[in-house]
């Protein structure tokens, strides 16, 4: 019940100014912002909550001004936050019917001092389908509905009258949706504009007219319009970024895609802060973007649904390259990454032998530190020791990562796939093609 337009054109004016510009980064929040235009619920937690206070909170507190109005506003960022969750669907179940195709029509053409005018019933028009096309946006599915019944035909009139056909109806669906049919991958939806038909419209029935013949001058057929196809069509969401940042909760992927790119996910020091996945885009010199996914939700026995389970393995599939992002503050972190790879392997074959960097966060906590030598004689390979919080060695990751992304492109390339492409701030991510097992 909450709309912009409760509160008059002095918080439109305030909500443009507030509104930080990286929201866009992360799909949710993005839908969030277009719904709700104003500062995004991370922005406006108080700031104890945040390590580090996102700008927009400073800005916010410098040009507000009523208290009354920020009463209002806390609970409608409540309001927003309950929302936001909600809305964020990564899959669907939906059944799509094509419009029926309309009857043909059974007369005879009649005018005074003319009998035997002959038949002249027209034909019904064709029923029309539904459509599933990608808009950039769309950012989650929670906009599809679970039903869909195409536009009908209309019945064929006298004086040779054709229905008219039903028009088409277009599903809006986010970049990245895969459409799946009793478990089969019908259609890889993966590029803005790329369109799959869901369900056909039937064809529309035969006039009278239709059935005439030289031995057969006054025929009454006229056959019924044919009934739309209707299909059952499982709909997921696969969010599509050149890396992912797999680790455990609270091992600090969110501080980290916060310090690395410009989105902002909330951070916060208990587990499963994040519940959908963000991407945020790396810049480069050179105009090079690489998209990073923060994925939540990665527990021990993920792969047998524990935790936020399975549903959040699937966005790994779609991640190029993988960054282990480890907790050094934890005792025996080089069971992280054990633990990880197993996850990973146990929901898809392969998927942890990507190309992939591991990454030791809190390096700057005193006892973290001394942890490291340990891990990297357990791992016996390169670790990258980092601090998202103070931004220790950060760039030796974004180095890394170039590496890693250059890496995967030519592997993509010798394969004789078309690069994943550049990626654009405010998309789910930019358009990809099927990543197959393995990679
Ligand atoms: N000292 C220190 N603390 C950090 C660092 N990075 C993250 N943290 C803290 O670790 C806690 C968890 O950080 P998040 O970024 O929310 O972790 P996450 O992996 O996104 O967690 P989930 O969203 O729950 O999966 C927060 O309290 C951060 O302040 C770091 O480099 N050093
Ligand atoms: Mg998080």
């Amino acid at each position: 019940g909450f709309s912009q337009r409760d509160l008059g054109p002095r918080w439109k004016a305030w909500g443009a100014a507030l509104r930080p510009h990286s929201l866009a980064a992360s799909p949710d929040r993005a839908s969030l912002s277009r719904r709700l235009p104003g500062p995004s619920p991370s922005a406006l937690r108080p700031a104890a909550s945040t390590s580090s206070p996102p700008e927009g909170s400073r800005s916010l507190r410098r040009s507000w001004r009523g208290a009354a109005l920020v009463s209002a506003l806390s609970s409608f960022v409540s309001l927003s936050q309950v929302e936001q969750k909600r809305h964020f669907v990564d899959h669907r179940r939906v059944l799509v019917r094509g419009g029926n195709g309309g009857s043909g029509a059974s007369c005879f053409h009649s005018e005074p001092r003319k009998e035997f005018g002959g038949p002249d019933g027209g034909d019904g028009g064709s029923g029309g389908h539904v459509i599933l096309r990608v808009d950039q946006q769309v950012k989650s599915l929670s906009s599809v509905l679970s039903q869909y019944q195409g536009f009908h035909g209309e019945d064929g009139g006298s004086k040779n009258c054709s229905g008219r056909g039903g028009a088409v109806l277009y599903v809006r669906v986010p970049v990245g949706t895969l459409v799946k049919e009793g478990g089969q991958v019908v259609a890889d939806l993966c590029r803005p504009g790329d369109e799959y038909v869901a369900a056909l419209g039937g064809a529309g029935g035969k006039g009278n007219r239709f059935f005439l013949a030289n031995d057969n001058r006054a025929p009454v057929t006229c056959t019924p319009g044919q009934p739309g196809q209707e299909r059952v069509l499982h709909l997921e969401l696969q969010t599509i970024a050149h890396a992912g940042l797999v680790g455990f909760p609270n091992a600090g992927k969110s501080s980290l895609l916060c310090a690395i790119s410009n989105a902002r996910p909330a951070v916060a020091s208990y587990p499963f802060t994040t519940l959908n996945p963000h991407v945020g885009i790396v810049h480069y010199e050179g105009h090079l973007q690489i998209a990073v996914a923060d994925i939540p939700g990665i527990v021990r026995g993920a792969h047998r649904n524990r935790g936020l389970g399975l549903a959040f393995l699937r966005h790994i599939e779609r991640c190029r390259c993988l960054l282990f992002l480890v907790d050094l503050s934890l005792p025996e972190p080089w069971t992280q990454v054990e633990d990880l790879q197993h996850e990973l392997d146990r929901y898809k074959e392969g998927l942890s032998q990507r190309p992939h960097a591991i990454v030791a966060n809190k390096v700057d906590l005193p006892e973290a530190k001394a942890r490291l030598p340990q891990l990297r004689a357990h791992l016996g390979q390169e670790v990258i020791a980092l601090s998202a919080v103070t931004g220790e060695n950060l760039e030796e990751l974004l180095l890394r990562l170039r590496e890693l992304h250059a890496a995967s492109e030519e592997a993509e390339l010798g394969r004789g796939r078309p690069p994943l492409g550049g990626a654009r701030a405010g998309a789910a991510g930019p358009g990809c093609c099927d990543l197959g097992p393995g990679l």
